[in-house]
């Protein structure tokens, strides 16, 4: 059989907005099938075997019903790295990339650092590999997060420390301490859900996403507490938040005592990152 791009757009057309079905359609031609990009834009013919296409219908059927790409091809990409997903882990975003950013510019080579909800270990893994004089620490309630984290800390080499841990009842050894904790808790309320995408709402796990609405910053709170009790001195906290939480959040944070608490967009000039010292 032969497809084109337009072919695959119109399969996709009822389900996506025309940007989406369009990026869609040329991953699927340049990235799956293995058409030139200047192929694709000619809209040239791709010639599939029975087997190929075979496996397109299943993929388009999957798309069609708004399963995530990344879930499909079971990958995503995180700040040029390739990170395993699937249904029991978050798909890392790209205003966690720039969390991570911020991060790289801002703390020592040398820093003990714990991440909070580590999901993919998209955080953690980045950092330890970018930061090889680093410890790297990461938490997450879900043993199926841990093991995918686990598995790309293997495939990029690298050492993350992981633990099964709930943040919300975990008590500390009294000798345990980090310079630094990054979070990317769940911050999603519940009353959000009905403004949220299909792809989001089916596939993604609850318990990446969701704060009940009469406690949002339950996450932001409690990780606020225990890093008063294992930060080091002058040690930081970095958070990726809710848009609509920044100000409660710092509030909450120098009522604290925490210091330089700062609130911080991210690229679509949404609040999006508080950062603090001890
Ligand atoms: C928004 S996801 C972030 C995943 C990853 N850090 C990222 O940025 O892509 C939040 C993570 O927190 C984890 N989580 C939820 N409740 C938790 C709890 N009580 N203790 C520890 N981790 C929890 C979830 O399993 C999930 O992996």
């Amino acid at each position: 059989m032969n497809i084109t791009a337009s072919y695959i757009r119109r399969e996709l057309q009822d389900y996506y907005t025309p940007q989406e079905a369009g990026n869609l359609s040329r991953l699927i031609c340049c990235e799956i099938l293995g058409q030139s990009v200047v192929d694709y834009y000619l809209g040239k013919d791709i010639t599939l075997s029975a087997k190929a296409e075979q496996e397109l219908q299943s993929l388009l059927r999957r798309l069609r019903n708004f399963e995530p790409i990344q879930y499909i091809l079971g990958e995503a990409r995180f700040l040029g790295r390739t990170f395993q997903v699937a249904s029991g882990v978050l798909i890392p975003r790209p205003e966690t990339e720039e969390l991570v950013e911020i991060m790289l510019k801002e703390i020592s080579s040398t820093s003990r650092v714990l991440d909070i909800g580590t999901g993919s270990g998209c955080i953690a893994a980045t950092l330890a590999k970018e930061l090889p004089g680093a410890q790297v620490t990461a938490w997450d309630v879900s043993e199926e997060a841990l093991a995918i984290a686990a598995a790309n800390s293997l495939a990029l080499q690298v050492p993350v420390c992981f633990e099964q841990r709930d943040v919300l009842t975990y008590i500390p050894g009294v000798t345990e301490r980090y310079d630094v904790i990054v979070s990317n808790p769940p911050y999603v309320t519940e009353a959000e859900k009905q403004d949220m995408e299909r792809n989001v709402l089916d596939w993604e796990p609850s318990l990446a996403l969701f704060v009940p609405d009469a406690d949002p910053l339950r996450f932001y709170r409690r990780i606020s507490v225990l890093g008063l009790e294992i930060l080091e001195p002058d040690g930081k906290l970095y958070f990726e938040i809710n848009r609509t939480f920044g100000e409660d959040i710092v509030l909450m944070m120098r009522e604290l005592g925490y210091r330089f608490v700062r609130l911080q967009k991210d690229i679509s000039h949404n609040d999006r990152f508080v950062i603090a010292q001890k």
